[in-house]
């Protein structure tokens, strides 16, 4: 039978938010003091990865940088802009089992940036907490979206990519205060399929038990946000891909 990993099932890249560059680009993405590189303070024990460097380069990291137009093939300003690009900090946002681990290190290689995972941000007693079944409350959450927000915010500039399920609107509002400028990468999919490879992951706190919680409680990306949602069907390079195809959308295409 046909492995999940070889799926060749259609690709339904959606690009769903494109927001006006001069928000993807603000200059408050500058400026921030250097906390990059900061371990997560939480535990978890999956640990913040250094994504190493990727055939694309870290310039396919980069956005249009303050007040540049957005650079395309053919654009005669395109080497000048591609100078002034700013490295994107993006959030991997999705339920839980959707694939936020599996593909932000990946994503972060392919950018050229560092990753750090979500689940290590978490107080212990969060991680107590989900590991007995029950879901999270808001305020169990802002700390922890606060430990994340903190670490965007160091990579303001630089680039980096993190991993948080940041199922509420008001959760993603929390990290964009910390961290302006923010990204997002909304892991989609059936439920049935992110339930079943959710049962099949092994060594993780989250039991499924909690995804009908999650499920109730994600609101998909808003017209303002900028982001986009990515269909995870398939294997992991193909989502990787599709993804890095949905953030050139919304950015533009990385430099040659
Ligand atoms: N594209 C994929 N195809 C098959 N299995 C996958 C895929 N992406 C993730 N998985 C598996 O599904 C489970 C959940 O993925 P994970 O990355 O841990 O999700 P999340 O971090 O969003 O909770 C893991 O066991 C992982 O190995
Ligand atoms: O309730 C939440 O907001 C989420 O559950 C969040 O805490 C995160 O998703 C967990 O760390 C579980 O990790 P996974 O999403 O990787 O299963």
């Amino acid at each position: 039978m046909r492995s999940e990993y070889e799926a060749t099932a259609e690709e339904q890249t959606q690009k769903v938010r494109l927001l006006s560059h001069s928000l993807l680009n603000s200059s408050d993405l500058m400026g921030f003091s250097d906390v990059a590189g900061r371990g997560p303070s939480g535990v978890g024990g999956r640990g913040a990865r250094q994504a190493a460097a990727s055939p694309r380069g870290p310039a396919a990291a980069f956005a249009p940088g303050p007040g540049t137009g957005r650079a395309r093939e053919g654009d005669h300003a395109q080497d000048s802009e591609a100078e002034m690009r700013t490295p994107q900090v993006v959030v991997v946002m999705g339920v839980a089992g959707t694939g936020k681990t599996t593909i932000g290190p990946r994503l972060a290689a392919a950018l050229g940036v560092p990753y750090a995972e979500g689940d290590d941000f978490h107080p212990p007693a969060n991680i107590a907490k989900m590991t007995a079944g029950t879901p999270l409350t808001d305020d169990d959450r802002w700390p922890w979206l606060d430990a994340i927000g903190s670490w965007a915010r160091g990579r303001a500039g630089r680039g980096g990519v993190v991993s948080s399920s940041a199922l509420k609107r008001s959760y993603r509002d929390r990290l964009r205060a910390a961290a302006p400028g923010l990204v997002f990468v909304h892991l989609a999919g059936d439920r049935r399929l992110i339930e079943d490879r959710m049962a099949h992951r092994e060594g993780h706190f989250m039991p499924t038990a909690l995804l009908d919680s999650q499920f109730a409680a994600l609101q998909p990306l808003e017209a303002d946000e900028a982001g986009v949602t990515v269909d995870v069907s398939g294997g992991p390079e193909q989502i990787t891909e599709r993804a890095l195809r949905a953030l050139d959308d919304l950015t533009g295409p990385a430099p040659v």
